[in-house]
């Protein structure tokens, strides 16, 4: 069995498999490596981001992490599809033949190309396994045979680059097409913890939305593949389950789409269902057994009718307490699932709002010889350099006013001067230029170890997205009938027991 990369990714990035871009900050971008494609670019599969173009032959079998740099791309046959092709006008875009490894490979793209290029390149966009239209020139006739591997080995562009990363829950949060407001990753992990969601367990979700959050929840509850032996190691693993449910039928079937391309269909299972309708029991013997549940609902006090151990076919484990969280944008949506809680008989009912933070944290370098540097402060650091700079400002002053001719002077006066800046100067410090200065910062900057010069600083973000919902948490008690009430009176004495406990109260 092929496990899920968001279980166990392999140690660099393979081919056919989900990666992540890391473009910058906030800004991720997911793809399929493919090592073969047919989308006209001579270099098999390509991925244009505002940062460049990536062959995917510079991804694959990269360690995660590694910095890739763009690559200059061949572009084919793109862009001309459905126009006349005529050899002349071949000939002015592939100006300079492109062939395999090994050629002296050149770019040369026509100003119209170029500027259709850029455009495109604003939209991020996979282009893998999508078939062009047939080159016609011996040029291009390496790529006449549809879908193929691709020898040439691209060329860097030195316009920028991107980071490989592994996917995980969190970096599939960043990267995800929204089809709904979704779940953070500061929201579901503490929720998650919460909920004491560990592996082995078997938790409802509801509404699947986006599927954000059924991916933390996935890894959360992930125990190893029962049907694999490699995992199972002798003994009988409980096999995590997370059951989720989306009462939208087109969220329902990209979620499962997705699922299935991610690995997950074994620990996720997927139910199109409206859950205050038709609630959460479920014909499957032995029954679920939940223990966690998490209800990101417009109405979530209306699917709780559905959640109480006495409904038929309940999916909660009547063998422990369970835990629950809804998630609510406004206050009122609170109210209402708190009253519900108290009367269906949760017990341990609480309100938190996750108020997330980021913190920067960098090194902060000033001074004078910062100037013309990128990312710091490049005023006076220090008496002494503010004093320095001044002198030298001064001196520049002097100079500029004694070498001018003011008016009423004759040529002799003028001349005298001259001569007492051409004599000062020899006397003043050399005064440099600016751009003599920063030439020097630079040179200087390169000697330097910048990573430690500085003060460590730290600030938390200026434009802070604060409040995403309010969490409301409750637990519902273990199932306790007659039997065990008389099986712990027995055991430990009618004090042990709440009822016993209670009249013992009574008695004091
Ligand atoms: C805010 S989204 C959930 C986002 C999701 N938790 C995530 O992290 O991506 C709420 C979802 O609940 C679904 N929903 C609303 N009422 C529902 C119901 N009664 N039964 C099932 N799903 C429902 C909506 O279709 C919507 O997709």
């Amino acid at each position: 069995m092929s496990s899920s990369p968001f279980f166990h990714p392999p140690p660099t990035a393979l081919s056919d498999s989900l990666a992540i871009l890391y473009l910058k900050r906030d800004s991720l971008l997911p793809l399929t490596l493919r090592s073969t494609a047919d989308d006209g670019y001579a270099e098999g599969a390509v991925t244009n981001t505002r940062f460049g173009s990536f062959p995917h032959t510079t991804l694959i079998d990269t360690p995660w992490g590694s910095q890739i740099r763009a690559s200059k791309v061949d572009t084919g046959t793109r862009g001309r599809k459905g126009k006349q092709q005529t050899s002349s006008s071949l000939q002015s875009t592939d100006a300079v033949p492109r062939t395999t490894k090994g050629s002296n490979v050149s770019e040369a793209v026509p100003a119209e190309e170029s500027t259709k290029k850029r455009k495109q390149d604003e939209q991020t966009r996979v282009a893998v396994d999508v078939p062009a239209k047939k080159p016609k020139t011996s040029q291009t006739q390496s790529r006449e045979q549809g879908p193929h591997q691709s020898t040439i080995v691209p060329r860097e562009a030195g316009s920028g680059f991107v980071h490989i990363l592994p996917p995980t829950p969190e970096a599939w949060t960043a990267s995800l097409d929204h089809r709904t407001q979704v779940v953070y990753t500061p929201d579901y992990s503490y929720v998650l913890q919460r909920l004491r969601v560990r592996p082995g367990d078997s938790m409802i979700e509801a509404g699947a939305g986006s599927g954000s959050f059924t991916h933390a929840a996935a890894r959360a509850v992930f125990n190893g593949y029962p049907e694999d032996p490699s995992q199972n190691s002798g003994h009988d693993k409980k096999r995590g389950q997370i059951y989720s449910y989306e009462f939208h039928e087109p969220r329902v079937e990209i979620l499962q789409k997705e699922l299935i391309e991610h690995g997950l269909e074994k620990v996720v299972t997927l139910t199109h269902r409206d859950v205050c309708d038709a609630g959460f029991a479920r014909e499957q013997t032995p029954a679920p057994g939940v223990t966690a549940i998490f209800l990101d609902l417009p109405a979530p006090w209306l699917a709780l009718k559905h959640l109480a151990r006495e409904t038929p076919n309940t999916p909660l484990d009547p063998t422990q307490p369970v835990h629950i969280c809804t998630f609510s944008p406004c206050i009122e949506q609170v109210m209402a699932t708190v009253s519900a809680l108290r009367r269906a008989g949760w017990l341990g009912i609480s309100m938190v709002e996750v108020q997330n933070r980021r913190i920067d944290v960098r090194r902060e370098r000033v001074g004078l010889k910062e100037e013309g540097l990128r990312g710091v402060n490049a005023n006076a650091g220090s008496v002494d350099e503010a004093i320095a700079r001044l002198r030298e400002v001064d001196a520049k002053l002097a100079t500029h006013h004694r070498n001018s001719r003011e008016p009423g002077w004759s040529d002799e006066t003028h001349a005298t001067a001259k001569s007492d800046a051409a004599a000062d100067q020899t006397n003043t410090p050399k005064v440099s230029s600016k751009q003599q200065r920063l030439e020097r910062n630079k040179r200087e900057a390169e000697e330097r170890k910048l990573y430690k010069e500085g003060n460590v600083v730290h600030r938390t973000e200026p434009e802070v997205r604060t409040h995403t919902s309010y969490l409301v948490f409750a637990v519902l008690p273990r199932a306790w009938s007659e039997e065990d009430e008389a099986r712990c009176v027995s055991q430990w004495g009618s004090s042990a027991t709440a009822s016993g406990a209670k009249k013992s109260l009574n008695q004091v």
